[in-house]
């Protein structure tokens, strides 16, 4: 019998599910035992190897996920908000970790994924790269340090298909430089700015965001003060990055209690 963590994907013919399968095949930690589609998708009922182009892996795609769950160690599940809910609700009953990697939900998704952390461990990030939870960590530090004089903005960048803006990557950072100014990002933050806005707000933390082409994911967070600015700057090169992050994620829950999770206690930042 292997000893391979077992790992179900979520819409595995996404960007990102297409990574992790190529992803978890290079690791000789985990393997791919079950890979979950919306019901009337193309892939259901094939073989995942022969739907991705290359030889059988004996792994049928399925639109049972509570099936595939059972089946499986940890779930990874990089997605869309509705469906990560249910993808949760699933997982807290099969009693299988979940680690999320969909980013777009509203407050009230947030607080209905939190009740299956009593069930199941759920690590969730906007990010699941070192390099961005590094940057939550040193943006928080910068807050902390400069003065209401140095306004703060997060630009971020990304391809034409992502379907959710701001970024889940930069409202993190956006939550990093709050915490580290000790105020509520809902009562500062600045989302869109069209027209005769009139004068920026002291205070405020804005955000921009730019979309096109193939670009992976950039952020910037600024610190606009007087007579300089100090700019820290993160770039995703390639989609592997979130990857081997996730893969990183779901072997640590291994043996976790249930509890709700980031990628800061993965990474023990
Ligand atoms: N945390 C991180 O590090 C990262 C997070 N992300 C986030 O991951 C998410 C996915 O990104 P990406 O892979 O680029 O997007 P894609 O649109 O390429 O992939 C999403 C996949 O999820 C599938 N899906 C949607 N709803 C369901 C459902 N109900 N049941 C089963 N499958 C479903 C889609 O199927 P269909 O095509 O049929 O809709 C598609 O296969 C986004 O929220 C993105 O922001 C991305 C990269 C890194
Ligand atoms: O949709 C993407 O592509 C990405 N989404 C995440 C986000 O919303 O921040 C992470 C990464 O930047 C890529």
């Amino acid at each position: 019998m292997s000893n391979l963590a077992r790992i179900a994907i979520t819409g595995a013919s996404g960007r990102m599910g297409r990574m992790l399968i190529e992803t978890i095949g290079q690791s000789d930690k985990a393997e791919v035992t079950g890979a979950v589609e919306r019901p009337g998708h193309d892939w259901i009922g094939q073989d995942l190897g022969l739907c991705l182009g290359g030889a059988e892996t004996g792994v049928t795609v399925t639109d049972d996920a509570a099936t595939a769950f059972a089946a499986a160690d940890v779930v990874i599940d990089f997605t869309a908000p509705a469906a990560t809910l249910g993808f949760a609700s699933a997982a807290a009953e099969t009693g299988t970790a979940h680690v999320i990697g969909t980013t777009g939900f509203t407050d009230e998704d947030l607080t209905a994924l939190s009740a299956f952390g009593g069930d199941i461990a759920i690590v969730r990030a906007g990010n699941m790269s070192l390099g961005v939870n590094l940057l939550t960590q040193i943006t928080k530090q910068v807050a902390a340090a400069l003065g209401p004089d140095y306004d703060i903005e997060v630009v971020e960048a990304h391809h034409n298909r992502k379907v959710d803006a701001p970024s889940g990557t930069a409202l993190m950072l956006g939550q990093a430089a709050a915490d580290g100014r000790g105020v509520d990002l809902n009562e500062v933050s600045d989302r869109g700015r069209d027209g005769i806005t009139g004068a920026r707000k002291q205070g405020d933390i804005g955000f921009a965001v730019i979309r096109g082409g193939g670009i992976v994911g950039e952020h910037d967070v600024i610190f606009a003060g007087p007579g300089e600015r100090l700019i820290l700057r993160h770039i995703a090169d390639d989609r592997g990055l979130f990857a081997r992050g996730a893969l990183t994620a779901a072997l640590w829950t291994l043996g976790k209690a249930p509890g709700e999770y980031d990628m800061l206690d993965v990474l023990g930042l």
